[in-house]
Parts: structure tokens; C-alpha cells; sequence
């Protein structure tokens, strides 16, 4: 049996004296997606930024392939992909040009062609040479959703993907999910969309009690 690509355990995080997570822990294999579900304010995304190092968790560990992180995660970035709801954008790059950045940096070989088509799935290509400041909300989140999908990635995390997509675009996202699971991606996502979930997670954790 393979291990655990991210193992939480005993996971903890308060915000002052304001505890929201207590002895948080469970395991998550390559080619499965966990789905994080609560109510509103309940620490769905704080988990979420624990386990990409944004947030260091008071108590408990998250481990990664093995390596459990320190003071940052700074080494698991390549193999992480994020995507969350206040992702900032340089206001004097274009679409593409964000997009490219990202896929060089991450070593991707073919970048251009890379670009083009994330550009074109997520139906964002007529917008490859505008500013983000100039996307409909919409547009900007599938542009979030694109930063991962143009470069490498082992574990996916994503807060609440499906936002602010109309229909067609919630369709692809469920699909662009199932390829990449199938492609040996693990998957953690917070979502309140119950047709998302239905879709695409193999295993459900509730935070912050019964809903
Ligand atoms: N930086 C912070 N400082 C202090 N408290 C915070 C901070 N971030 C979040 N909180 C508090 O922690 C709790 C959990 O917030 P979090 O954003 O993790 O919830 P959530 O489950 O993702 O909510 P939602 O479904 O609304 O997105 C809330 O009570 C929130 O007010």
C-alpha cells in the first residue's frame, strides 16, 4: 500500500484566544479528493491555509510526501498548487503574461502552448491580452483557477473553486477535477456547492460540528 501523500494530524489553530480548529487529522492519498464542509466562519479555510504553509497551525502536524513542514513550506511549492479567493494580481500584466510567468517558473516545457490552451478551457482566451482589473468577477476566478491549472502539481488546494462560475464553467471544473485525479492529483477543496462535491470527492470532512 502506497502512503498518504498529506497527513494531518492533531491539527490546531486558534486566533488569539478564538480556537477554530481542534484535533484536526486525516490522511489524503494521490488520485483522491477530500472535500472540506461547514458552515460559514467554521475554519474551512484556515485549514486550507495550513496545509499550503500559509498559515502555521498552533498545534499539530502537516506532513507532505514525508516531510513535515517547519517554520515554512517553502519547499513544497513546486508540487502545491492554490487557489483562494484574495489572490492578487499584478495590475500591469496581462492575462497571458500572468499565466506564462507562472508556467516558466514552474519549469513547464512548452509554455506557450501551455498557456494557450488553459487559456482557451477555461474559456478566458479572448481576454489573454487584458489587464485582471478589467475581467468580470468571473473572468478574474477563472483566471485563479487557471494559476494552477497551468503548472505542475501533486496536491491541489482549492477554497471554494466553484464561486462565481456560471454553469458551464462549474461543469468544466468538475471534469478538469476528475482528469486531474485520474492523473494521480491529490485534491483538497472547501466547497458548498453539493453538485461539487457529488462529483468529484472521494472522502468528506465536516468542520465546526453538525450543520
Ligand atoms: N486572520 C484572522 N484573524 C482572526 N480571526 C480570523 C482570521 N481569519 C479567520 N478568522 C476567524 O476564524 C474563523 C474561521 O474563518 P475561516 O475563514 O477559516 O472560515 P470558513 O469556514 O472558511 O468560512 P466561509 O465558509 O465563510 O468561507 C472565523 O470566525 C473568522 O472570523
Amino acid at each position: 500500500m502506497t502512503a498518504p501523500l498529506l497527513v494531518v494530524d492533531g491539527l490546531r489553530h486558534a486566533y488569539g484566544a478564538h480556537t477554530v480548529l481542534d484535533a484536526v487529522s486525516f490522511t489524503v492519498n494521490a488520485g483522491t479528493a477530500l472535500a472540506v464542509v461547514g458552515r460559514n466562519g467554521t475554519g474551512k479555510s484556515t485549514l486550507l491555509r495550513c496545509l499550503t504553509g500559509a498559515e502555521k497551525p498552533t498545534g499539530g502536524t502537516v506532513t507532505f510526501d514525508g516531510t513535515t513542514y517547519e517554520e515554512t513550506a517553502a519547499d513544497i511549492r513546486r508540487d502545491v498548487a492554490t487557489v483562494f479567493d484574495d489572490i492578487d494580481f499584478f495590475p500591469d500584466l496581462t492575462v497571458a503574461e500572468h499565466l506564462d510567468l507562472l508556467a516558466r517558473a514552474h519549469g513547464v516545457p512548452d509554455p506557450e502552448e501551455v498557456v494557450e490552451d488553459t487559456l482557451h478551457e477555461l474559456g478566458i482566451a479572448g481576454t489573454n491580452r487584458q489587464f485582471p482589473s478589467t475581467l468580470s468577477s468571473g473572468q478574474r476566478h477563472r483566471l485563479a483557477l487557471a494559476t494552477a491549472f497551468v503548472r505542475p502539481r501533486r496536491l491541489l488546494v482549492l477554497d471554494e473553486p466553484e464561486q462565481r462560475l456560471d454553469v458551464e464553467g462549474r461543469q468544466w471544473l468538475a471534469e478538469k477535477l476528475r482528469s486531474d485525479l485520474a492523473a494521480g492529483v491529490a485534491v483538497v477543496f472547501a466547497s458548498h456547492s453539493p453538485d461539487l462535491i457529488e462529483a468529484v470527492a472521494t472522502d468528506t470532512l465536516r468542520v465546526g460540528g453538525d450543520a
